[in-house]
């Protein structure tokens, strides 16, 4: 038993912990030990098994002393996005190489306030910008899971690949994820586990790296949905040093669970049926359906008539706020800094810092963001996908207004895809990869991936539901209904 602790999910830990059949320490020995042997799965990127040895005892003094809060004594990775005091945050670039920070992002500090214990931070794309985990500084994140009968390596997808990976191959009981575009629920829906993105301003982006301001959220990627709820309660809150954060009561999510959907009306929007997608996720996402109605609740076919400029406005605005907040990486005060040579003054030496720091995906956002913000096109592009994103907002809103309590799409356009298979030539197709969930960044609602199914090459496919904002509540109990219905027990087999 004890060497399978790390298989364990967050609510059977914290029951075996509060009971007293397994202690902390052991549930985390039991995933440093399988960290140990997951190089292949280049998931874990900075490992700290002091600190979580460390805190593991702490935990376990707090439980003893029935003092045990929501996440106590669990052991969870951490997306290296997050600003971890004294412990390499990196955000997947080269540009922050050697940047210990002084400080704790508020989610983490929120998550280790609760007891949790951090076994170390997590691959991503550089910068959260990618759909593969491959603009990563470190290499890409491999997923556990392969087609049958094939050694190909396939991408957990990103931008929080290495969280997914991790929480897919059970080195750790969940995970934290950022998603600004996708990042949660794509690489959740690509690995078989559950990714919710809360609502815009639910968990505080302080000391997260910032890549689209008005986009980016944090949140859990966990073996469950009862575990996404338990985690969530422990990172969302208002705080005060984030100006979007929001001042909303979180209530006990995990008591909403009761997997009762009767009466509740699912939309089904006729604009995510898109050419070329796979006829088993179609089949998927009717069968989704199906379970939902099959469980009580009424199915209703829904407009969402701009959603085909979703993807155009994001890769617009995304890239805009991303030139802006990353302006501050210059070699001056921390991160990498260009050796420079004899004559060459304060420009050379940003232009050589920036042009080796970051990696091509980067740039190119990089140099598409300041193009559609200088002042020649500042109308023609940036205000105008504001517009759309207005446009975008409102359609939500009227569906919600129609009675509408969740919507039901397909969480990604394809299974996952192999290392090296996508966007060689053509940046555009990994884009495509966001197709169904830049939507809910724009509209700042929350979206949750549940694994619903496997495709003919035996890897899972996810079903995305979008929910009323600040309802997470709601959504995560729909979600668990959905869950229930499609029972999704499969996991990879293990090879690393
Ligand atoms: N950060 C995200 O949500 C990922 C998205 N695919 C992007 O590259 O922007």
């Amino acid at each position: 038993m004890a060497s399978d602790l790390n298989k364990l999910g967050l609510a059977e830990a914290r029951d075996a912990l509060r009971k007293g059949t397994v202690t902390s320490v052991e549930l985390t020995e039991a995933c440093l030990s399988a960290i140990e042997t997951s190089d292949a799965l280049n998931a874990f990127v900075h490992k700290t098994p002091e600190i979580a040895l460390e805190r593991a005892r702490a935990a376990d003094a707090r439980i003893k002393a029935g003092d045990a809060p929501a996440m106590c004594g669990l052991p969870i990775g951490i997306k290296d996005l997050f600003c971890t005091q004294g412990v390499p945050s990196q955000a997947g670039s080269r540009i922050l190489e050697g940047f210990l920070p002084q400080y704790e992002s508020t989610v983490s500090q929120q998550l280790a306030d609760a007891g949790a214990v951090m076994l170390g931070k997590l691959n991503m794309d550089e910068f959260a910008m990618g759909s593969s985990n491959e603009t990563s500084v470190y290499g890409a994140a491999v997923s556990p899971w392969r087609r049958s009968e094939s050694e190909t390596a396939l991408t957990p997808g990103g931008s929080s690949g290495g969280s997914a990976a991790a929480v897919a191959a059970d080195l750790c009981l969940a995970a934290t994820g950022t998603d600004t575009g996708g990042s949660i629920r794509q690489p959740a829906a690509f690995t078989g586990t559950v990714g919710i993105k809360p609502t815009y301003g639910r968990c505080s982006r302080w000391g997260v790296v910032a890549f689209a301001s008005s986009l980016d959220q944090a949140g859990p990627m966990t073996k469950s949905v009862r575990d996404a709820a338990i985690m969530l309660g422990a990172m969302a809150g208002h705080d005060p040093k984030d100006s979007t954060s929001m001042d909303i009561p979180v209530p006990d999510f995990e008591a909403m669970l009761t997997g009762d959907i009767k009466g509740k009306k699912i939309g089904i929007p006729k604009e995510y049926r898109i050419e070329g997608t796979p006829d088993e996720i179609e089949t998927l996402w009717a069968d989704g359906a199906a379970m939902l109605k099959a469980a009580g609740a009424e199915i209703v076919d829904i407009s969402l008539p701009h959603t085909k400029y979703a993807l155009p406005a994001y890769y617009v605005i995304a890239p805009a706020e991303a030139s802006s907040n990353l302006a501050r990486y210059d070699g001056v005060r921390y991160g990498h800094r260009a050796t420079l040579e004899a004559g060459d003054g304060i420009t050379e030496m940003y232009e050589k810092t920036r042009a080796e720091g970051f990696g091509h995906e980067v740039q190119r956002r990089v140099m598409i963001g300041t193009y559609v913000l200088s002042a020649g096109f500042y109308d023609a592009y940036y205000n105008r996908a504001r517009k759309v994103r207005t446009l975008i907002k409102k359609d939500f809103e009227d569906a919600f207004a129609q009675g509408v309590d969740a919507i039901l799409t397909p969480a990604t356009p394809s299974s996952a895809f192999g290392l090296g298979e996508m966007g060689q030539t053509d940046p555009v197709q990994m884009y495509l990869n966001d197709v169904f969930t830049v939507t809910v960044n724009l509209a700042g609602l929350p979206g949750i991936a549940v694994p619903a199914g496997l495709d003919h090459q035996g890897l899972p496919l996810g079903l995305q539901l979008i929910g009323r904002p600040w309802e997470e509540g709601d959504l995560l109990n729909t979600a668990y209904a959905l869950e229930q219905a499609a029972g999704f027990v499969a996991k990879p087999g293990k090879w690393w």
